[in-house]
């Protein structure tokens, strides 16, 4: 289902784990500011929306969303239930955005399988920065509270398979 038929914003809160006692990492990238800060205050409003302390969020910067792979790696070792990555990747002139999207979504990748700590992808990749900001907070909502809704649910799924 495409974003434009589902609002990224909009999620059931009954079905939402409490995250009062998680700590979670999220890394952002400088590139696009405006749009990487918008993921940001969706991710976190919706953190503390589930319970989460601010105590219990850790924020680094990156340059660009290249940097998030070695971003999040360093977060991982924080002792964090869960890491948010949050970028934003437009369209140029040549052929760079197709090898930073797919560089820093196989390397997202790696991190997932290489450590116990879920890495989440909010990475927005558009064609326009029409479409980047419909998406972080405009019409089609903020990928950033999608995101924070993933890392709540992975951060339980990694405490339950310990239990
Ligand atoms: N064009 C965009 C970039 N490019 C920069 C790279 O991410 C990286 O920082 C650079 O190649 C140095 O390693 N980054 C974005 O996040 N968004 C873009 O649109
Ligand atoms: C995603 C990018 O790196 C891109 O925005 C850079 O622009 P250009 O392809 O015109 O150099």
């Amino acid at each position: 289902m495409a974003t434009a038929n589902k609002n990224l914003s909009e999620y059931d809160k009954n079905t939402i784990p409490n995250a009062k006692n998680f700590r979670f990492g999220i890394v952002v990238s400088e590139w696009n500011g405006t749009i990487t800060e918008g993921l940001f205050k969706g991710a976190y409003q919706t953190l503390l929306d589930n319970g989460a302390q601010e105590s219990n969020i850790i924020r680094y910067n990156v340059p660009g969303s290249f940097e998030l792979i070695y971003g999040c790696k360093k977060m991982q070792q924080n002792k964090v239930d869960a890491v948010i990555a949050i970028g934003s990747v437009i369209q140029g002139e040549t052929k760079h955005f197709d090898f930073v999207c797919k560089g820093v979504t196989q390397g997202i990748k790696d991190l997932n399988i290489l450590h116990n700590v879920p890495v989440i992808f909010c990475v927005l990749t558009d064609n326009t920065m029409q479409q980047a900001i419909d998406r972080s907070g405009g019409k089609h909502g903020n990928k950033g509270t999608e995101a924070a809704v993933a890392a709540i649910k992975m951060a339980t799924l990694e405490k339950q398979s310990h239990s």
